[in-house]
């Protein structure tokens, strides 16, 4: 009787976050993904609190929104600039910033996570806003690699916690793959698909393995192209041609590696590798380890496989 009633407690627990309408979103991590989910969560009518470590790189990640925003007006009001500037305004009216995750959390649906690829560092983070935020809030990450599983095992709210993996550029790019592990419920997966809907995006459901689908392809892609470099089998400059014009891809795999960070690239191949580490499409890439140690990580700091003048925040 006791177990069925604890069936029963828990049936009541789940069913009070039945259909949870986001509205009101903390984002953890204002970098590049995380200012472009906000970006475009507030552009879709969301209350969004973006969370960082500082409020000077909180000022970056503002600026880097409104830059993006200018991008978007650009074409969407051209023949009326005031209207476009309005839209911006109205847009960055929806986003306020805060160095302290607690008190964010406590007023939000839910709760993203888009810091840094590391599991440990994510795991305490929810650990901590567990225990602060509302029974009905989801939490969700943006981790590109890790298992969601293992990030969710620090909290009491398993059933309320899945994946909501964005892309680079977020205003750009339309698919989010929203991921499922075995705890969490249908109406938390429901509530993040619906979400991803909202916000205009395409949604991918996924099972909660490695890479997903997207990166479990890509990043072993991206890694190769390293591989036939180093091997002296064609110059960067020329993979990215031919992936460009031979494959019809917007950007070649070493355009892309630095766009997306090599730190992250490299975060993401040594986590597999520790995993399954005789899988030679994880083996180490001594050109991506030297670039990482040399804080060469790509666009975000001017320099990666290539220069750039101008950075990405
Ligand atoms: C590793 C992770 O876990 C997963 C990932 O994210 S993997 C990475 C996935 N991303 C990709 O594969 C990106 C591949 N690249 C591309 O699709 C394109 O190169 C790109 C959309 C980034 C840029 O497009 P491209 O034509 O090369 O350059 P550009 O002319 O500067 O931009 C095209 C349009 O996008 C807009 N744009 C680009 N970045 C933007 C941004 N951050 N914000 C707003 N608008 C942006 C530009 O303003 C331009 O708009 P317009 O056509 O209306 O003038
Ligand atoms: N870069 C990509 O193309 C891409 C695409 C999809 C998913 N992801 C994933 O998204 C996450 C973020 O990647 P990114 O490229 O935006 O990284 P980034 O380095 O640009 O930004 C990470 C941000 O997190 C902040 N941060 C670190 N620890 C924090 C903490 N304890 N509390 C609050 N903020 C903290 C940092 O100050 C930084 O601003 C990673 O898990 C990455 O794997 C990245």
């Amino acid at each position: 009787m006791a177990f069925f009633t604890r069936q029963l407690c828990r049936h009541f627990s789940s069913s009070a976050v039945r259909n949870v309408v986001i509205k009101n979103v903390t984002i953890i991590g204002g970098g590049q993904m995380g200012a472009g989910i906000a970006q475009v969560a507030a552009t879709t009518g969301h209350s969004v609190t973006l969370v960082d470590t500082s409020d000077d790189i909180l000022k970056t990640a503002v600026k880097g929104i409104e830059g993006s925003l200018k991008r978007v007006v650009k074409k969407k009001f051209a023949d009326k600039p005031e209207a476009g500037e309005e839209f911006i305004q109205k847009v960055l009216r929806n986003v306020s910033t805060s160095t302290d995750s607690g008190s964010a959390a406590q007023r939000s649906d839910l709760v993203l996570e888009a810091i840094v690829e590391n599991l440990k560092i994510k795991q305490d983070i929810f650990h901590q806003l567990d225990k602060v935020a509302p029974e009905h809030t989801i939490f969700a990450s943006n981790t590109s690699s890790l298992p969601i599983t293992d990030i969710a095992s620090t909290t009491s709210r398993l059933d309320r916690f899945g994946g909501l993996h964005f892309f680079n550029p977020v205003p750009m790019m339309k698919l989010v793959e929203v991921v499922a592990t075995s705890a969490t419920s249908k109406e938390t997966f429901d509530s993040l698909l619906n979400f991803s809907k909202v916000l205009g995006k395409t949604p991918v459901s996924c099972k909660d393995s490695p890479g997903f689908i997207v990166n479990r392809l890509l990043v072993p892609y991206l890694v190769e192209a390293v591989r036939l470099h180093e091997r002296g089998h064609g110059s960067k400059e020329d993979v990215d041609i031919a992936m460009k014009l031979g494959a019809g891809h917007p950007m070649g795999p070493f355009e892309l590696a630095d766009y997306v960070g090599l730190d992250t690239i490299k975060f993401i191949i040594d986590g597999w590798s520790a995993k399954d580490p005789s899988n030679p499409l994880f083996a180490p890439i001594e050109m991506l380890n030297k670039l990482v140690a040399e804080g060469k990580l790509g666009k975000k700091t001017g320099e990666g496989f290539y220069k750039y003048k101008r950075l990405i925040k």
